[in-house]
């Protein structure tokens, strides 16, 4: 569903460059549900912008499903953005009406695409468990409820991909676990692929993958052992990835690798190190010094 290969973006302004994402792998097939974790600052929201056609990337190569976002002209972005994709953010405000009901809320975007199916508004409504509240006015709905408005509008275009960016930012952690709990259930039920953005680790224990980055490049990845098991629902919260999580360091194609800095540190590794094949491992150490 989603191919990125050596994804750059740079923002530029005035005399300032930064370099968002260097050189960016990822490869999300069609139906999983997964999360990209990292620092703040470390790429994952220009990533997803990205995804969702919100931003143009620099260079690289990014395609979601026939699409190929380097190229597509700004008409076709439009029909992607209308077609292909749905997009969750932390602050619901700012795409939801509140002198509105849920449901007219959820039937806006419908209209301005003329394509208004109220039965289907109400049907997304129930899924993420607000029948009972459809018709009350968005400032009558908690955070909480509002969030799932915004779910349930960011699925109103029957979207093939869904983008969260942060969903569970502003929830207490039921609510955290109702809005997973709809992802997990859309994900597994209409096939929709799912791609989070969280720096919330007990979040990241509940989808089968997950992608580190660091300096805007894909780092380490995170893969469950046993699908079934729901990591979290044991309550260690940071532990959880860890534990249900085998953990692989991301190689790419030329075979670079990022090394934590932590233990480049510890090393006292700066521009160079010795690197040793010992038949089974890859031995990366200090550099042996040229006097001896
Ligand atoms: N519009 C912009 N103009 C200039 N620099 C930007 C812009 N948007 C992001 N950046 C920079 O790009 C880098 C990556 O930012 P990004 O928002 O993608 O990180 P993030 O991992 O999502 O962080 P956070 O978790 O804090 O949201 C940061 O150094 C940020 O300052």
């Amino acid at each position: 569903m989603i191919q990125c290969e050596g994804l750059v973006k740079i923002y530029k302004s005035d005399d300032l460059e930064v370099v968002a994402l260097q050189g960016l792998n990822l490869n999300v097939r069609e139906g999983e549900m997964m999360a990209i974790i990292g620092n703040s600052g470390s790429g994952k929201s220009t990533m997803l912008n990205i995804l969702g056609g919100l931003d143009r990337p620099s260079a690289g190569q990014v395609k979601v499903g026939p699409w190929d976002l380097l190229k597509i002209t700004d008409e076709q972005l439009v029909e992607y953005k209308r077609d292909t994709v749905g997009f969750i953010w932390q602050s619901n405000a700012r795409n939801l009406l509140p002198y509105l009901t849920a449901l007219e809320n959820v039937e806006m975007p419908m209209m301005l695409s003329s394509k208004l199916d109220r039965a289907y508004a109400k049907q997304l409504l129930e899924w993420v468990g607000l029948k009972e509240r459809m018709h009350n006015k968005l400032h009558q709905l908690s955070g909480g409820e509002q969030q799932r408005v915004a779910i349930a509008i960011s699925l109103s275009n029957r979207p093939k991909l869904l983008l969260a960016d942060e969903p569970t930012g502003s929830v207490d952690t039921r609510t955290s676990d109702m809005i997973m709990d709809i992802f997990r259930r859309l994900n597994k039920e209409i096939g929709i692929t799912v791609v989070i953005v969280t720096h919330d680790l007990s979040l990241a224990g509940k989808v089968d993958r997950v992608v580190a980055i660091r300096d805007g490049l894909t780092s380490t990845e995170f893969i469950k052992r046993n699908p079934n098991l729901d990591a979290a629902a044991d309550g260690t919260l940071s532990n959880s990835i860890q534990a249900a999580h085998e953990e692989y360091v991301v190689i790419d194609r030329v075979g670079r690798l990022q090394i934590p800095k932590t233990y480049l540190t510890a090393l006292q590794i700066t521009d160079k190190a010795s690197m040793e094949f010992d038949g089974e491992r890859i031995i990366i150490s200090p550099p042996k010094s040229l006097e001896g």
